[in-house]
């Protein structure tokens, strides 16, 4: 016979449970009726979906720790999110970096560049890589609108041209466009040695930048430069050629 104090604590320590299984009709395992007809003896052990409905997942305890680092490490890292921030005065010259990174102008000087080109070969990349920042910014304006993550609370949002679903933060659609240029132009433009180093640490500034300025929290860049190195497999393996896009080709031969 259980002592009385023993059933009075688990009772008072679940009252969901009692209301969530006498829900179910007169024979709930822990409904009253069910404790009466037993004669006040203990109740049989819940069942196993219940228990685990109470029991939060590891990889939910893992998720939200990850998000609670990555909360308290963007707002850390968040030096210039304005000018009285910790390196405020450093501010501008990362608002040049987002520039930099901006969609604008990568949009606007591809297809001067795709007006200009005077050889097949310069069409051809300049093409896909038109169609690289287009296929970027629907991925992450969809991401966005899927996952709605705020952006951080220290940001000020004076950013230069933005569209509606940039009030969201994850992914960081700097990141993933730098990733993806940098991989872009990594594989398509015959550089010098310094100036491949140099494309890639613009990659890397642009997204550090990103969570300096107070845009984005750390996993959202983390996300997007994740993100924009993946879109470039698919931007290759969807390669525009004048053999299996000649209409668009012919539209920018001269
Ligand atoms: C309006 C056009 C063509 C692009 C918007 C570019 C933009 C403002 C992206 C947001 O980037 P973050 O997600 O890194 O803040």
């Amino acid at each position: 016979m259980p002592s009385p104090r023993s059933s009075r604590e688990r009772r008072a320590g679940r009252p969901e449970f009692v209301s969530l299984l006498s829900q179910r009709g007169p024979a709930a395992p822990d409904s009253p009726s069910r404790r009466r007809e037993s004669g006040g003896s203990a109740p049989p052990p819940l069942p196993e979906e219940d228990c685990m409905r109470l029991n939060p997942s590891f990889v939910g305890i893992a998720l939200s720790s990850l998000l609670a680092v990555d909360l308290w490490a963007s707002k850390r890292l968040g030096v210039c999110a304005g000018e009285a921030s910790a390196w405020g005065s450093a501010r501008p010259l990362l608002k040049v970096v987002e520039v930099s990174g901006h969609g604008i102008p990568w949009l606007l000087g591809t297809f001067y560049g795709l007006c200009q080109s005077d050889s097949s070969a310069a069409r051809e990349v300049l093409l896909n890589l038109l169609f690289a920042l287009l296929l970027d910014l629907v991925l992450v304006a969809v991401v966005k609108g899927i996952v709605r993550r705020p952006r951080p609370t220290h940001n000020k949002m004076d950013m230069f041209v933005t569209v509606s679903v940039d009030k969201y933060s994850f992914p960081s659609g700097h990141a993933t466009r730098a990733a993806l240029v940098c991989r872009f132009v990594l594989h398509h433009l015959v550089l010098a040695v310094p100036l491949r180093v140099l494309v890639v640490l613009w990659a890397l500034i642009v997204g550090v930048s990103r969570v300096m300025l107070g845009r984005h929290n750390v996993t959202d860049v983390l996300f997007g430069l994740l993100l924009g190195y993946a879109l470039y497999s698919v931007v290759e393996y969807c390669w525009l050629s004048p053999l299996n896009a000649p209409a668009l080709f012919a539209l920018w031969t001269h």
